[in-house]
């Protein structure tokens, strides 16, 4: 008798296809040197009796993943729970950038970018070794005359892989002026490792914090 193969398990875990570039929240990472540090600490605790666990959290608007409400360099901006959905939900192109110390425009302009794209920019970022609990000050940043082209372009969103879009020290207010200005969202401190380039899916919702100049953000991409 034949023995015939087992059925497909159907219902065998298929992978999502959903990829998480966000970056976990926990006591003690990096975070931008004049924001407050980041405390995760619990208040709560089922091991000491307590009814269940809760903790209490202690952090800066831009810690870790997070959107830039416009109002973050913009005076009168909207804050992030203002942001229309459609800023940080749909369709993103995944543009890897090569150059090691900055996003140039020479590797943004042959890609052709359409006004209202949604934009992830992959640097060695998010491909180096960072230390997890130590700002790096020579992370890569976007180029003024790139953000510039960006917002001439009028794209919609762009997600970068470090704490901020503009260099430490260097064009930060600049590039945020420039990009926040022209009312393009930013979504800073992705982990966009696992993420090849291409065309996704993207959803990445900013807690909605009143007036917020930054909300912290689950994002998560899947290949279209
Ligand atoms: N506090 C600052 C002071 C000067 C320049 C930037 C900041 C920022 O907080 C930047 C923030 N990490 C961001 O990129 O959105």
């Amino acid at each position: 008798m034949e023995q015939l193969a087992a059925p497909t398990d159907c219902s065998a875990k298929k992978p999502s296809g959903w990829i998480d570039i966000s970056r976990s929240i926990y006591s003690g990472m990096a975070y931008w040197p004049d924001n407050p540090p980041v405390r995760v600490e619990p208040v709560q605790c089922l091991a000491d009796g307590d009814i269940c666990n809760v903790s209490k959290l202690t952090l800066g608007s831009h810690t870790g993943t997070h959107v830039d409400g416009l109002n973050h360099f913009i005076k009168g901006g909207v804050g992030v729970d203002q942001m229309p959905l459609e800023a940080t939900i749909g369709p993103a192109r995944l543009i890897e950038i090569t150059h090691p110390e900055y996003i140039p425009l020479d590797q943004v302009e042959p890609h052709n970018l359409q006004a209202g794209e949604r934009i992830l920019f992959k640097t060695q970022n998010s491909t180096r070794e960072y230390p997890g609990d130590r700002f790096i000050e020579d992370f890569i940043y976007l180029s003024t005359e790139a953000a510039q082209y960006l917002a001439e372009r009028q794209v919609r969103t762009i997600g970068v892989d470090y704490l901020s879009v503009g260099g430490y020290e260097k064009n930060v207010v600049e590039v945020h002026k420039i990009l926040l200005g022209q009312g393009i969202w930013v979504i800073e401190g992705l982990d966009l490792a696992a993420a090849q380039p291409g065309g996704y899916e993207l959803i990445c919702l900013p807690l909605k914090l009143k007036h917020g100049d930054g909300g912290l953000a689950r994002a998560v991409v899947r290949s279209l």
